[in-house]
């Protein structure tokens, strides 16, 4: 049991000047419209619909935040007394690179996501989540760079590792490694970026990224588990993923 399965909807915002006016560490989940930044939400919460995960590509075009700890808070971003026990937001970003949706509400994405990485002081680091066949495509390369100058760290998790055999795995990993180390700043030094193998559907990598969200969150495994003590196991309530897959929509 983690943590993170006490998540619960905040709220939605489509404009920047409605940010939750919260303080706590904010993860963010970043990548390619169907990467599978909802469904991977949804799996580390171990909840079906909390995050809306669908085979159309676009599907999530608000930017949606889950609160983990703390009492049942949505709607009441406002009140400072109410969140004041909450310990850190998931936020999962609009997807970028969807071909069919028009210009001027990719631009409105495009500034929304931009300005979120790259100003949001509560956000305390980026999941930058890209499908495994075909990670690092131009706008997660834009999106390294936008938040690469914050400092903050980036992992990475390459999901749908069900589709590749064990060697293609071990070679996107391997590549993937190559190419985060690759980034250095002008004194030479690399970026805090890490990079992990995922799948929904196979439940690989689950773990790992449960630990790298709480750690990258500042919460403590004592904290973790002092605050899982507490909590029911949700019943009949596991995340479904439909294996399905869209295609490769090109930015
Ligand atoms: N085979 C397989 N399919 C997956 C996996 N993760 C997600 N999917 C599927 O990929 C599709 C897109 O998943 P979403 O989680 O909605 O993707 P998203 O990144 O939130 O997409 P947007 O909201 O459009 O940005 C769905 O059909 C998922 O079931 C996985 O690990 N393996
Ligand atoms: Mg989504």
């Amino acid at each position: 049991m983690s943590i993170l399965w006490q998540a619960r909807f905040f709220t939605t915002v489509n404009q920047l000047r409605d940010l939750p006016h919260t303080t706590v560490p904010e993860i963010a989940f970043a990548g390619r419209s169907n990467a599978g930044k909802s469904t991977a939400i949804n799996i580390l919460c171990n909840q079906k619909g909390l995050a809306f995960a669908s085979k159309t590509p676009g599907r999530t075009q608000h930017i949606n935040f889950f609160s983990i700890g703390g009492a049942h808070v949505a709607q009441h971003r406002k009140d400072p007394t109410i969140v004041d026990e909450i310990r850190c937001l998931l936020v999962d970003l609009p997807g970028y690179g969807y071909a069919e949706v028009s210009g001027s509400a990719k631009l409105h994405w495009q500034r929304l996501l931009g300005d979120y990485v790259q100003r949001r002081e509560q956000l305390a680091a980026l999941i930058l989540i890209m499908d495994a066949r075909r990670p690092f495509t131009e706008l997660d390369i834009q999106m390294l760079e936008w938040f690469a100058p914050t400092g903050k760290p980036i992992h990475c998790i390459l999901t749908k590792v069900d589709k590749l055999n064990r060697n293609e795995s071990v070679n996107v990993l391997r590549q993937a490694k190559a190419k985060l180390d690759s980034y250095v700043d002008e004194d030479g030094e690399g970026f805090p970026f890490t990079v992990q193998l995922f799948s929904a559907l196979k439940r690989i990598g689950i773990e790992e990224a449960n630990d790298k969200i709480i750690e990258l969150a500042g919460l403590t495994a004592d904290e973790a588990a002092a605050q899982t003590a507490v909590i029911e196991t949700p019943d009949d309530d596991a995340p479904d993923v439909d294996g399905g897959d869209a295609g490769s929509a090109q930015p």
